[in-house]
C-alpha cells in the first residue's frame, strides 16, 4: 500500500488527545470491564471468556441483509448524536452495550518510542482479540480474531466503508478504487481487475526483470565501495516499475531525480503525514494559503495531474476501442504502450472521465509502489538474519533460472522465495491495519472471544493485522522467520469458529502464488480479503519474486552497522526507523565472512554470502 494506512490511519491514540488516557473517569470506567492481564508465557489455546450481551443491548442484528447496495454514510447529525452516546459511555455513567474491555494502556508506552501497531500489539496482549479504544467522542474497535475479520471483510462487507481513511485521502485518490463511494468503486473495480489479465502480468514479469536489472547496474557499479540504503533503493526501484506498468511512464528514479519523482515522493510522505493526524487541518480553507506544507503540497499535486492528464490524453489519442478478448489476447511485447492506463481507455464499452482515469492512476500509483518496496526491505532484513535461508534460496534461483532472467515460469518454480516473501508479509503486513466504519447497526459474531459485540453505526473499527499474523494462538513460534511454515498445517480448536490454515495443494507449483486469507481462514491477510481484496495481489508477487530472485543471485549483502538492529516505526506501510544501510558486494567478493562475524552481534546483522 497503498496503500496508506498504507493505510494507516488518523492515530487515535495521538497523545495530545484533549482527553487524557488517564483521566479519572476514563480510569473508573476502564477498571469497570476487564483489568488487563500480562500475557502469559506459554499462550493458552483460548481467549479470556467476557459475560455475555444481554439481549436488551443488542441493537437489531442485519447479518441477514437482503440488499445489495450499502447502507448510506452517517449524516453529520447522527454523527454528533454518536458522538455524544460515545461521550456518555466513556466519561459518564450510560453503560455501554458491548461487553469488550476498554484499552487504557500504559502512558508510558504511548508515549515512548514504539511504532502504533505495535501499541496496539501490546494492547492485544493485554486484553485479547477484540477491545476498543476511547478518545474524546470517537471509540475505535480493533479486532483481531480471524473469524471476526472473516464477517467484517467477506460476510457483512457491505456494511462498511472505509471511514478515516476515506477522509484522508480524498483530496489525493479522488474517487480511486481505496477511498472511492460504493457505487463509483463497483464500477471501476469491475473495470480494472480485468486489467491484471494474465498475458499482462506474463509481460510484465519481463518488464520487473529489466527494471531490476538497472538496480542491479547500479548496485555493480558501487560494489561495496559504500553503503546504500536499501529501502529507498527498493522505493526507487517501485517507482519505476509502478510507473510503467500503470501509464508507461518511466521515471528512471534509481539512477535520477527530477521534479516529478521528488513531487511523487512529497505526496506519499504528505499521505503518510495525514493518516496520522487526529485533525484534518487541511480541510480549512485558509489552512491551504497560510501552511507552508500545505502550499508546497498543492504545487505538487498540479505537477503530477498535469504529467497524468498529458499521459491520458495521449493514450486516448492514440486508443482504438477493443472488446476484453482482445485485449486479454494482445501480443504485448509487440505493442507500444501496454500500459494499465490504455487497456482502461481501450476496454470497448468502458466510458469514463479523465478526472476519473486520473483518481484510478494515483490510487494504483500509491497502492502498489511503498507495499512493494516495504516487502523487499523487510525480505532483505529477515535474510541479513538467516544465511541458511538465503543459501536455500540461491540454491533455488541457480537451479530455477541459471544466468538467464526470471520470467512468470520462473517464478512459478521458486516455492521457497514466493514462502519468503508470504513470510515476510506475515510479519511486516502492508498495511498493518485495515481500517473500516461501520454504516449500520450489527452483531459481531463470536469468535475466539465468548460472546457476541454488538456494535452501533458510525463506528470505527480497525483490523489489526500485525496482531493477527503474529498471534500466538494463531502461528507456532509466530516471531520466527519461518518460510517452511506454510507447508504445515495448522489448527487451534481453541479459536472457536476457526479453521485453521491448510496448505493450499498447489501451493509448490505455483496455484495459487501465495497461501492466502482462504487457506488460512482469513488469519493471514497479505492483501486483504473478501470484496475489497488488493487488486495488484499477484502483480506484486511477481515482482517482489523477480527483484528478489536477481539481487540475491548477483550480490553479497552485508549490514553496514551490523550492531545496530533494524527497528520498525510506522508509515504508511513499516518503515525502517533509520534506513537499511548495506554494502552490495558482487557474488563472491564479500570480504571473508570470518572478518564480518567479528562485528557482527548474534541475530543482528549477519553477512549472507553462501560461497
Ligand atoms: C506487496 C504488495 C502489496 C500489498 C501487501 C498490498 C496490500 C493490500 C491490501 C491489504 C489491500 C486491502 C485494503 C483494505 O481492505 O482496506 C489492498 C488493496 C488494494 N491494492 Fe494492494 N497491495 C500490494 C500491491 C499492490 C499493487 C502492486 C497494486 C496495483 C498495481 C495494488 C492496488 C491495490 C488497490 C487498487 C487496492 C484497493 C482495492 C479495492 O478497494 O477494491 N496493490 N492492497
Amino acid at each position: 500500500m497503498a496503500p496508506v494506512s498504507a493505510f494507516v490511519p488518523a492515530s487515535p491514540f495521538v497523545p495530545a488527545s484533549p482527553f487524557p488516557l488517564r483521566s479519572p473517569l476514563h480510569r473508573r470506567l476502564a477498571s469497570a470491564t476487564k483489568p488487563p492481564t500480562k500475557p502469559p508465557a506459554t499462550p493458552p489455546p483460548a481467549r479470556r471468556p467476557r459475560p455475555p450481551a444481554t439481549a436488551a443491548s443488542l441493537p437489531n442484528s442485519s447479518h441477514s441483509r437482503a440488499s445489495s447496495d450499502p447502507p448510506p454514510p452517517l449524516s453529520f447529525t447522527d454523527t454528533i448524536k454518536l458522538w455524544v452516546e460515545n461521550i456518555l459511555q466513556t466519561y459518564g455513567d450510560r453503560p455501554s452495550p458491548d461487553s469488550a474491555p476498554v484499552a487504557t494502556g500504559d502512558a508510558s508506552y504511548l508515549l515512548g518510542e514504539s511504532p502504533f501497531f505495535q501499541i496496539l500489539h501490546q494492547a492485544f496482549l493485554d486484553y485479547g482479540p477484540i477491545y476498543k479504544l476511547c478518545f474524546g467522542p470517537k471509540i475505535f474497535f480493533v479486532v483481531q480474531d480471524p473469524v471476526i475479520v472473516r464477517t467484517i471483510l467477506r460476510e457483512n462487507a457491505i456494511l462498511y466503508d472505509k471511514g478515516v481513511l476515506a477522509e484522508v485521502l480524498d483530496e489525493i485518490m479522488g474517487k480511486g478504487l481505496i477511498p472511492a463511494d460504493y457505487a463509483t468503486w463497483k464500477i471501476r473495480r469491475r473495470a480494472i481487475v480485468p486489467g491484471f489479465h494474465s498475458v499482462w502480468l506474463k509481460y510484465m514479469t519481463i518488464m520487473f526483470a529489466a527494471s531490476t536489472q538497472t538496480l542491479c547496474d547500479k548496485l555493480n557499479r558501487i560494489n561495496g565501495t559504500r553503503a546504500l540504503d536499501m529501502e529507498t533503493e527498493y522505493s526507487s526501484l517501485a517507482l519505476d516499475i509502478i510507473g510503467k506498468a500503470v501509464f508507461n511512464f518511466d521515471f528512471n528514479s534509481v539512477n535520477s531525480e527530477s521534479p516529478i519523482i521528488k513531487a511523487v515522493y512529497r505526496t506519499l510522505k504528505e499521505t503518510e503525514h495525514r493518516s496520522m493526524m487526529i485533525i484534518p487541518y487541511w480541510k480549512i480553507p485558509a489552512a491551504k494559503l497560510l501552511v507552508p506544507r500545505l502550499r508546497a503540497f498543492y504545487k505538487d499535486m498540479k505537477l503530477i495531474n498535469d504529467t497524468l492528464n498529458t499521459l491520458i490524453l495521449s493514450a486516448k489519442r492514440y486508443a482504438t476501442a477493443q472488446d476484453l478478448t482482445e485485449l486479454e489476447n494482445r501480443d504485448y511485447e509487440n505493442v507500444q504502450d501496454p500500459s494499465l492506463l490504455r487497456f482502461l481507455v481501450e476496454l470497448r464499452g468502458e466510458q469514463t472521465t479523465n478526472q476519473q482515469l486520473r483518481d484510478d492512476l494515483m490510487t494504483l500509483l500509491i497502492a502498489g509502489h511503498e507495499t512493494t518496496a516495504a516487502v523487499l526491505t523487510w525480505a532483505t532484513v529477515e535474510m541479513t538474519k538467516h544465511p541458511d535461508i538465503v543459501r536455500r534460496a540461491r540454491e533455488e534461483v541457480d537451479t530455477v533460472i541459471g544466468d538467464s532472467y526470471p520470467n512468470y515460469e520462473h517464478v512459478l518454480r521458486m516455492p521457497y522465495l514466493r514462502r519468503i516473501v508470504a513470510e515476510t508479509l506475515r510479519l511486516y503486513p502492508a498495511p498493518p491495519l485495515l481500517i473500516r466504519r461501520l454504516l449500520e447497526d450489527t452483531t459481531l459474531p463470536k469468535g475466539a472471544a465468548a460472546d457476541v459485540t454488538p456494535l452501533r453505526r458510525g463506528t470505527d473499527v480497525f483490523i489489526n493485522v500485525y496482531s493477527l499474523h503474529r498471534s500466538p494462538d494463531l502461528w507456532d513460534n509466530p516471531l520466527a522467520f519461518d518460510p517452511d511454515r506454510w507447508l504445515r498445517p495448522k489448527s487451534n480448536p481453541g479459536v472457536k469458529g476457526w479453521q485453521g490454515y491448510t496448505p493450499a495443494q498447489g501451493l509448490e507449483t505455483g496455484v495459487p502464488l501465495y497461501p492466502s486469507e482462504l487457506n488460512s481462514d482469513f488469519a493471514f491477510l497479505a492483501f486483504g480479503g473478501g470484496s475489497r481484496k488488493c487488486v495488484g495481489d499477484h502483480f506484486a508477487m511477481l515482482e517482489s519474486v523477480v527483484a528478489l530472485a536477481m539481487i540475491i543471485r548477483r550480490f553479497d549483502f552485508v549490514l553496514d552497522d551490523p550492531s545496530q538492529p533494524v527497528r520498525m516505526t510506522t508509515g504508511a506501510t513499516i518503515h525502517t526507523k533509520n534506513g537499511l544501510n548495506m554494502r552490495l558486494y558482487r557474488r563472491g567478493t564479500a570480504p571473508q565472512a570470518s572478518e564480518i562475524a567479528a562485528d557482527v552481534k548474534e541475530g543482528v546483522g549477519v553477512e549472507i554470502s553462501a560461497l
